[in-house]
Formats: structure tokens, C-alpha cells, sequence
């Protein structure tokens, strides 16, 4: 048998892989009807919003004090919100530089369906966070 027969093969036997979140859950948030659009769709900037706080408590956490937000390198949309469904954040720390930090961040949500729950990622960024001083200059994140 060849090698991609048997590569075949083995793929066929397989199921497939399921997505489950990446990082650790950092916040959660239900959508209400005040962060929806004219559309019925929850609102980008809000997501954003909801991304970032993730993404610097994470960021806090790991440079042990202030941060602020100094780029988002990739954003996506994959899936719409809406009202009532529950926003799940999980960030995971990808870099870790000489003052910032980048954090990867994908918005999961929990919506029910009748007796069902579905669990499904909605958005995914990256997030560049700055130590900063207490007078806002920048500063080294510490070693862990
Ligand atoms: C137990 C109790 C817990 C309490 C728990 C509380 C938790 C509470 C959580 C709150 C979570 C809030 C999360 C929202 C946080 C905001 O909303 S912050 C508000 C929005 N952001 C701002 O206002 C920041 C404005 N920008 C600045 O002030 C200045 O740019 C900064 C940040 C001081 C940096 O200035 P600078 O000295 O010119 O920096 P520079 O040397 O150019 O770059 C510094 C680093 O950033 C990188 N960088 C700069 N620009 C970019 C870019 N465009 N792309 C990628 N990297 C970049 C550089 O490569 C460099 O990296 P390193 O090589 O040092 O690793």
C-alpha cells in the first residue's frame, strides 16, 4: 500500500477534529438588547470591548500591574451575537516582548437552542498590551 493509500485510510477512520476554545476563560458577559444594532446584531465595538478587558486582565496578570492597550494586530468576525446569548472570552498569552505582551483572544458563545446549547466562536483578535509605570511611561514585564 502506498503511503497516501494509507494516509487515505486512516483519514477516513478518523472523526472530525472539533474546535474547542483556546486559552483560558477570562470573562463572561450576556449580550442585552442596548448592545444590538439597527440590524438585531450585537454590536462590533462591543465585542472589541469585551475582547480588550479580556485581553488586559490576562495581560495584567502576567506583567503584574498596569497595561494598556497599544495595537490590535488581526481581528476577525466570524459569527454573528445576539441578545441573550452568553459571551465567553478565553485569552491565551502568545509573546511576550521587552515592555508589551500579545494576547490572543477568541469570543466563544453559549446560546441556547430550545433544549439544546450551542457552544460557537464568534470572533478571534490579537492584542498587544504595554506594561506601563503608575505615570503611564512604559516598563519591563517581569520575568514569570
Ligand atoms: C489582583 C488585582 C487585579 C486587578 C486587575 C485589574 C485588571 C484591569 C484590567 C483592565 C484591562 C483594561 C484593558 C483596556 C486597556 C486600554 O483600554 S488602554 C487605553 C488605550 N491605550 C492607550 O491609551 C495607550 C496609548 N499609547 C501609549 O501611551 C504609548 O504608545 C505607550 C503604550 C506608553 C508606549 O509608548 P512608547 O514608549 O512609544 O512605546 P514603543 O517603544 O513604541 O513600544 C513599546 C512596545 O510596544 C510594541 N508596539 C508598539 N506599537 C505596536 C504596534 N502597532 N503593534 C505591535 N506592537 C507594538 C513595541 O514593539 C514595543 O514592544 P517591546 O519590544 O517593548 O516588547
Amino acid at each position: 500500500m502506498s503511503e497516501s493509500n494509507s494516509r487515505d485510510e486512516t483519514a477516513s477512520h478518523q472523526s472530525p477534529e472539533v474546535e474547542t476554545p483556546r486559552g483560558v476563560l477570562a470573562i463572561r458577559q450576556v449580550a442585552m438588547p442596548a448592545n444590538l444594532n439597527s440590524g438585531g446584531n450585537v454590536f462590533g465595538g462591543w465585542l472589541l470591548a469585551q475582547m480588550d478587558l479580556a485581553g488586559g486582565i490576562t495581560a495584567n496578570d502576567r506583567a503584574q500591574g498596569r497595561v494598556a492597550t497599544v495595537a490590535i494586530t488581526a481581528m476577525e468576525f466570524h459569527l454573528p451575537v445576539f441578545a441573550g446569548d452568553v459571551l465567553c472570552c478565553y485569552a491565551d498569552v502568545t509573546h511576550v516582548g521587552t515592555s508589551s505582551l500579545t494576547i490572543h483572544v477568541q469570543a466563544w458563545v453559549h446560546r441556547r437552542n430550545g433544549t439544546d446549547v450551542d457552544d460557537l466562536k464568534v470572533t478571534e483578535g490579537d492584542f498587544v498590551f504595554v506594561a506601563l509605570e503608575q505615570d503611564g511611561s512604559k516598563r519591563v514585564v517581569p520575568q514569570p
